[in-house]
Formats: C-alpha cells, sequence, structure tokens
C-alpha cells in the first residue's frame, strides 16, 4: 500500500473533491464520524472531554466530532483558538456554527486574545484539533505554550490526523518539545510517513486510519517513493509449489558463518535458511563449528574453513545460487581480510549482515566493490558505524535512500518498522514483528531466510521484502506460544515454516 507526503495526500483532498464533486464540509463530516466512533467506544460521556480546535480545518474535524459526540449525551469543553478574531477557515466557521445550533450541551469558549488555561486532570481526554496537514512551520508563542502544557498534564491526548506541530514527512528538524504527544492518533485516510520512525512513537502513540473515501484512481495514479508491505502481496510473490519439484530445482544456500564463541550465530542462520523452502543449505564456518553444526542442524551441510577459530578464506566449493556472510563471524583480521577478497571477485547478489557490515564500517572502500543488488541488513548501530553517526531516524531513512542509490545495493534498515531501502530510493515499512524478537540472534535467522529465499530464484529485493514480512511473522506467531519476554531467536526459526503456509493459505480461505 501506498503512502504520501503531506502535499501529495492534500492533492488527493483536492482532485478527489474537484473529480467526485464533493465539498470539502462532506469530507470533514465523513472523518468526523469515523473518528467519533473511535472516541465513544473507548471512553464514555462520564469522561470530561476538552477539545483544542485550531482555525483551519483539523480544527473544522474537531468541531464536527463534538457536535456528533454532544448528540449522543457528552458534554464536550471545547476552545476554539481564532487568534486575532478573524482568522477561521469556511469549514471551522461552518462547523462550529453547526455545533452551536446542534441544540447538545457544550461550554464552549472561543479565544481571541489570551487562552487561560484550562485544568486538566488524569481524567481528562484532550481532543488536540490544533493542527493537521496545513501546518507551515513549528508551533511558537502561544500555541507552543499551550503544547507544552498539554504534554506536561496527566491527560489522555487523541490528536486529529496528526499530533499538532508534527509533519506527516521526513523531518530532519523537528523539535519534539513544540509538538503535541498523543496516546491515540486517528489519521486521516492514510498513515503518514513519520508514524513509521522510532523517534515519532512518543509523538503518535498507537495509530488508528479513518477512511473517507479518497478517489481510488486518483490514489492509484498519484506516484509514491513510500509504501507499506501487505500481507497480499507478500501472497502474491510467493511461487506455488509444483508436486514434480526436486530439490535440485529450490537452489543451494551457502552461509558464512560462525566462529569460536559464536557456533550458535551459524546454527540459528542455517535454521533460517532450512525453513526458508531452500533445496540445500551448506555452512561454510571454522572447524571448531564442525560438531556443533552437525549436531543441532543435521540437515544442513558443512563446509569446513581451514582455520579452526574463525573464518579465513572464502572459496566456495560449488557454484551456490545465493550466499549470505556475516552472523557470528566475529572481527577477525584474518576474515576480514577473507571478506575482502571473497567481495572483490563475487559478482553476483550476496546477503551481508552482522560482521560482514562491520568488516564494511572498517573497510569502507568495500561498499565500492558490492555486488549489484546485495542486501545489507543493519541494525541501526550497525548503519552508522558504516555510514556515520546519524542525529535522527529522518535523517538516518533519507541517508539510506541515498547510499542505496549510490552502491546500488538494498539496505534493509532494522527497527520496529523495518524499512527495505531500494536503489530507486523506494522505500518498503514491514509491519510485521513484536518486541518479542528483540533477541541476540533473531538477525542470524533473518540473514539466513533472505539467503534461503534468493537461493530459490527470488529476486533480491522481493527475498528482502518477504523475508522481513515473514520474519516478523514468525516472531508474532513465537510470542503467542513463548510470550513477549520468553521468545527465543530459535523459535522465530521454528515458525518460519507456519508463517509462510498461513501468508499462503489466510484463515478465512477454506
Ligand atoms: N478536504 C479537506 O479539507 C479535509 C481536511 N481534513 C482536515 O483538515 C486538515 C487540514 O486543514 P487545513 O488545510 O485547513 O490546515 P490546518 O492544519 O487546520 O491548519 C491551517 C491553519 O493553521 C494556521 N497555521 C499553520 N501553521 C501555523 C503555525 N506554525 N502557527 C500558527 N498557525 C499556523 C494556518 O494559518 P495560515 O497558514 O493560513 O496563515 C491556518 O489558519 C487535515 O489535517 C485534516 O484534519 C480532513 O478532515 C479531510 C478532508
Ligand atoms: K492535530
Amino acid at each position: 500500500m501506498k503512502i504520501f507526503t503531506t502535499e501529495d495526500v492534500r492533492a488527493i483532498d483536492r482532485r478527489t473533491m474537484e473529480v467526485d464533486g464533493i465539498p470539502s464540509r462532506e469530507l470533514i463530516k465523513r472523518a468526523a464520524r469515523g473518528m467519533a466512533d473511535e472516541i465513544m467506544a473507548r471512553w464514555r460521556p462520564t469522561r470530561p472531554f476538552v477539545f483544542f480546535a485550531g482555525p483551519g480545518n483539523n480544527g473544522a474535524d474537531a468541531l464536527a466530532i463534538a457536535t456528533i459526540m454532544m448528540g449522543q449525551g457528552y458534554r464536550p469543553t471545547v476552545y476554539l483558538l481564532n487568534i486575532g478574531g478573524q482568522m477561521l477557515s469556511l469549514d471551522c466557521r461552518t462547523f462550529r456554527d453547526e455545533m452551536l445550533s446542534s441544540g447538545g450541551q457544550v461550554n464552549f469558549i472561543e479565544i481571541k486574545d489570551q487562552l487561560k488555561l484550562p485544568e486538566l486532570t488524569a481524567d481528562t481526554i484532550v481532543i488536540d484539533g490544533l493542527f493537521g496537514t496545513g501546518l507551515r512551520e513549528g508551533l511558537q508563542g502561544g500555541f507552543q505554550v499551550l503544547v507544552r502544557y498539554i504534554n506536561e498534564s496527566s491527560a489522555t491526548v487523541v490528536s486529529i490526523d496528526i499530533p499538532s506541530g508534527m509533519t506527516g514527512d521526513l523531518n530532519p528538524d523537528a523539535i519534539n518539545r513544540n509538538i503535541v504527544h498523543a496516546d491515540l492518533t486517528l489519521t486521516v485516510e492514510f498513515p503518514r510517513i513519520s508514524f513509521f520512525l522510532r523517534d515519532n512513537a512518543d509523538l503518535v502513540g498507537e495509530w488508528r486510519v479513518v477512511k473517507i473515501g479518497l478517489n481510488k484512481d486518483i490514489i492509484k495514479s498519484t506516484p509514491s517513493s513510500f509504501h507499506i508491505v501487505e500481507e497480499a502481496e507478500v501472497r502474491h510473490l510467493l511461487k506455488p509449489r509444483s508436486p514434480f519439484v526436486s530439490k535440485a530445482d529450490l537452489g543451494s544456500a551457502l552461509l558464512v558463518t560462525g566462529s569460536y564463541g559464536m557456533a550458535g550465530a551459524a546454527v540459528l542462520s542455517a535454521r533460517g535458511a532450512l525453513r526458508s523452502g531452500v533445496g540445500k543449505v551448506t555452512a561454510h564456518s571454522p572447524l571448531c563449528c564442525y560438531e556443533i553444526m552437525q549436531s543441532a542442524v543435521p540437515e544442513a551441510m558443512f563446509e569446513p574453513d581451514e582455520h579452526k577459530l574463525v573464518v579465513s578464506g572464502i572459496n566456495p566449493r560449488h557454484d551456490y545460487s545465493a550466499i549470505g556472510l556475516g552472523p557470528g563471524l566475529g572481527t577477525n583480521e584474518m576474515t576480514f581480510s577473507a571478506l575482502d577478497t571473497f567481495l572483490k571477485v563475487h559478482k553476483r547478489p550476496v546477503v551481508i549482515d552482522a560482521d560482514a557490515l562491520n568488516c564494511l564500517a572498517a573497510r569502507p572502500y568495500l561498499l565500492q566493490d558490492l555486488p549489484v543488488l546485495s542486501v545489507l541488513t543493519p541494525h541501526v548501530g550497525e548503519f552508522d558505524r558504516i555510514f556515520g553517526d546519524q542525529p535522527s531516524d529522518s535523517v538516518r531513512l533519507m541517508k539510506a535512500m541515498e547510499v542505496a542509490h549510490t552502491y546500488q545495493v538494498l539496505i534493509l534498515l532494522k527497527g520496529h518498522y523495518t524499512a527495505l531501502v531500494r536503489p530507486d530510493s523506494k522505500v518498503y515499512f514491514n509491519p510485521t514483528g513484536t518486541p518479542a524478537m528483540a533477541k541476540g540472534g533473531s538477525g542470524d535467522v533473518l540473514t539466513g531466510l533472505i539467503t534461503g529465499l534468493m537461493a530459490q530464484g527470488y529476486k533480491p529485493e522481493v527475498s528482502a521484502l518477504m523475508g522481513a514480512y515473514i520474519h516478523g511473522l514468525a516472531g508474532e506467531m513465537a510470542e503467542e506460544e513463548h510470550g513477549v519476554y520468553g521468545v527465543t531467536a530459535g523459535d522465530i526459526a521454528a515458525n518460519i515454516g507456519k508463517a509462510i503456509q498461513s501468508i499462503m493459505k489466510p484463515k478465512n480461505e477454506i
């Protein structure tokens, strides 16, 4: 599913109104209906509701919501910020007048000058309809004071469309103190790009999308660089298995992994690959991993390195269909030199993770040698080690878009919403996963899984996208079994097969 910049959302709004002949008043009514339903489903009329409505159509949304709720017996206090006395948008005025003539009970205060800050208790539900997509710049003056006051209160805060003061786009300059910190954000039609960045998690809180029926053809024809991966897409990408298939048709994966003390990483990545559906899995690891691997994952073959404790040379003995490098390799110079030599001669895309990423950080000239369309799977720390410290998630994502293009590689930036960044600068946010997966070894499983998918002939960008989705879903399934504290990386690997199956055959399909 595509998601859009603020400018594009506004253009889609505008075009829908023109093409479908829907007045903005009607769109605001639709938004307010959906949002009021969400709010009323959560909180009873006995709770004190304080609405802050701004001068534009975000304020109009808030006023329309208040009107609907008043019709259901709620008695809100509504502050309309009309500083200077003549700034209200047409819709804002219309919905103010409708609210006042609706016959419901409201304590309405229109602020034209100085706002006397109201009491906000732990019981209060604040509805933040100050500013939405029409925000020009960071909030200042009285608005800044009000936002800080709301943030310092213990009230529950619901933001309309977007927390006031926040932009929906990547924004390197955002200052969190002057943005409403919402517990719940009810956003119109699409989640915004900024919702997917960890830095903004405390601002957005839980978010819900309220559909208002914007024109589908206009949405379809509006290009976007940002997407959320959907299960249906992954289902469409997964190839069905022919009954006549043999293991020779399903590729062979090589994983260059492990060192003394980190044989577990080799085991976990092999398990990830084995559950991916690949025909054969081989580990190239130092001799010290031999017995461990043969007993822990007997299904995988073992190609011993000449060195006992670390990988010292990477000369694959077969023509493997895909190669993944990194988990548990360690940072020994011998290993780095082996990776260095290998990356200079190998021309097909590889998966690069963990210590292979650390090798890139130590020898940045290797970035030039990476086979085109290789998949790099850094978490935030690994990314910054290679590409320099990044001050925020927005800046980091922009940097990832730049380097994916420069080096023509795929970057899978791991986090709550793992972002796949392609060389054409398109970004795919992955929605699956759980905090239960924040464990050592999860990434090793992912590397094995992506390598296994690539070995089966899936393109690197498809393997990375599907791999992240399946891995997250397997984590969710493992959590159902073991709880958020108890999941291990091995549990994630063990659930990969089930996750793939559930994507191929969704529950509601008989
Ligand atoms: N089709 C529609 O219309 C739909 C609209 N919808 C809803 O409308 C919202 C967008 O409404 P909007 O365009 O009126 O913008 P909004 O965010 O209310 O702010 C504009 C006002 O704020 C002012 N202002 C700006 N920055 C400021 C600052 N830093 N400090 C102080 N003031 C500042 C600005 O002043 P101006 O720039 O004109 O000087 C203007 O008065 C959208 O988020 C969604 O909630 C949906 O319901 C669905 C359909
Ligand atoms: K808002």
